[in-house]
């Protein structure tokens, strides 16, 4: 593959790490792509497609069975295939010609922006990883093998919790001690900012609005689920706060729960765990809210499409709750949202894995939200699987109200921006 000058973009989620690489050029060629997913459970599968230089596919894997089961082995597993020969060809000429690698940062604090990292912004972003538990460190990780391997690449920091800046005080203020908050930098940050970055503008571009007049009402529904409203294409409010934990529950999260559920649940939550203290900074009670509830506490499996398989398919009690339990989660932040508004939502945006694959729960969520006025086409909403487009509509033709897909892409929004912002 010939060219000189390339974006990398790494994404380190809390259940996969997903990469692609790009021209630097206006319109960001997408060169390669990958995820392995299924990192937090027992087997993890790889998606990979190369393209040619006018975008036909070139190579493509779809759900092999690798074996990965940390972030730092699946992103071995990208560094190694780029820098190796397939066939007689090799990915890339050089690892040198990576110009720019694009790092998804959970927590950036309050940074609106992208940073270029040098050693006083790593030293910034270590200081907030306890405060992203499951994204903060493993992303560093990444971003410290890169700043050793890729001598030429300029590594840059993008964060999700940068685009939810624009909430204001009422909304991101606790109910608690002013000066507190103020010390330890407490407040609702907000994140899968990228993810809602991407779904502004291509949802803007199909409603056929302007970007700052959008308003929708959008689910980043994966192992980590979130919802935000969308007003005037800026962040209004979102679910997660201070940190990934906060509102819908995850494959591992609680989500919101009563905070004095913790001191019931355990007498020693508060010390700090010892089974984790190598590779993370958790007490006991971080550990279980973060690790050890969501869908693999209530169910066993992390995997939602099992869950709803299990639930409509085989009538598993415990996996219809479960089911049932997200769908009432999700209908809350859709009500309060609506409100948020003031009922000037045109579309509601299903994304995420579980937003992106999963029909029934898509299906569910829109009954039990139709007194707002969303309706689904139960054709469209089947057929939506077997779609390539970015944003697929499955309400009736015609709606007033629109419920999308968008197919969401954080490697995308991140190259996108290097361009924009001449990074
Ligand atoms: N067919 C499906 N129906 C519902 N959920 C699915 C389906 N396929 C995958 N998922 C779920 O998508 C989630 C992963 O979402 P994704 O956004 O890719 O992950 P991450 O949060 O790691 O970025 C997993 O919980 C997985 O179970
Ligand atoms: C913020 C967050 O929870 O991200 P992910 O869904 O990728 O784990
Ligand atoms: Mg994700």
């Amino acid at each position: 593959m010939a060219a000189s000058k390339l974006i990398l973009c790494l994404n380190a989620g809390s259940s996969s790490v997903k990469f692609a690489l790009f021209k630097y050029e206006p319109s960001t060629p997408l060169l390669l792509e990958g995820a392995i997913n299924g990192i937090t459970a027992d087997k993890q599968f790889l998606d990979f497609k190369s393209y040619t230089p006018d975008g036909s596919t070139l190579e493509s894997i779809k759900k092999q069975e690798i074996e990965t089961p940390d972030h730092e082995s699946a992103f071995k597993y990208f560094m190694h295939r780029l820098d190796s020969q397939q066939g007689d060809k090799r990915m890339l000429d050089s690892l040198a010609d990576i110009y720019v690698a694009c790092h998804r940062v959970v927590h950036g604090g309050a940074n609106p922006r992208p940073l270029v990292i040098d050693d006083s912004v790593d030293h910034e972003l270590e200081m907030l990883s306890d405060l992203a538990p499951l994204h903060n460190q493993r992303a560093l990780d990444i971003v410290h093998s890169c700043r050793a391997h890729l001598k030429s690449a300029k590594n840059v920091a993008f964060f999700d919790s940068s685009f939810h800046m624009s909430i204001l005080p009422p909304i991101y203020t606790f109910p608690i001690s002013l000066d507190v908050q103020k010390r330890h930098q407490l407040r609702k940050y907000g994140f899968h900012g990228l993810s809602y970055a991407f779904i502004a503008s291509e949802s803007a571009k199909f409603l056929g609005v302007d970007g700052s007049d959008l308003n929708v009402i959008a689910l980043h529904l994966g192992s980590g689920a979130s919802a935000c409203a969308i007003g005037s294409g800026k962040s209004v409010n979102t679910s997660m706060g201070l940190t990934p934990l906060e509102g819908l529950p995850g494959a591992t999260r609680s989500g919101s729960i009563d905070p004095s559920l913790i001191f019931h649940y355990h007498s020693n939550s508060s010390r700090m765990s010892a089974s984790l203290s190598k590779e993370l900074k958790l007490t006991v009670a971080e550990e279980i809210l973060n690790k050890e509830s969501g869908w693999k506490s209530l169910t066993g499996t992390t995997d939602f499409g099992e869950i709803t398989e299990r639930a409509l398919g085989q009538g598993d009690e415990v996996c219809k709750l479960a089911f049932d339990m997200f769908v009432n989660r999700v209908a809350m932040y859709v009500g309060q949202y609506w409100v948020a508004l003031k009922g000037g939502a045109s579309a509601l945006v299903f994304a995420g894995g579980i937003g992106e694959r999963g029909a029934e729960l898509r299906k569910a969520v829109v009954d039990e939200v139709a007194c707002l006025g969303f309706e689904l086409d139960e054709e469209r909403n089947k057929a939506a699987a077997g779609s390539d487009a970015v944003v697929v509509e499955i309400s009736p033709e015609g709606a007033r109200l629109k419920v999308l897909i968008v197919h969401t892409d954080e490697q995308k929004e991140m190259a996108k921006e290097v361009l924009d912002q001449d990074l």
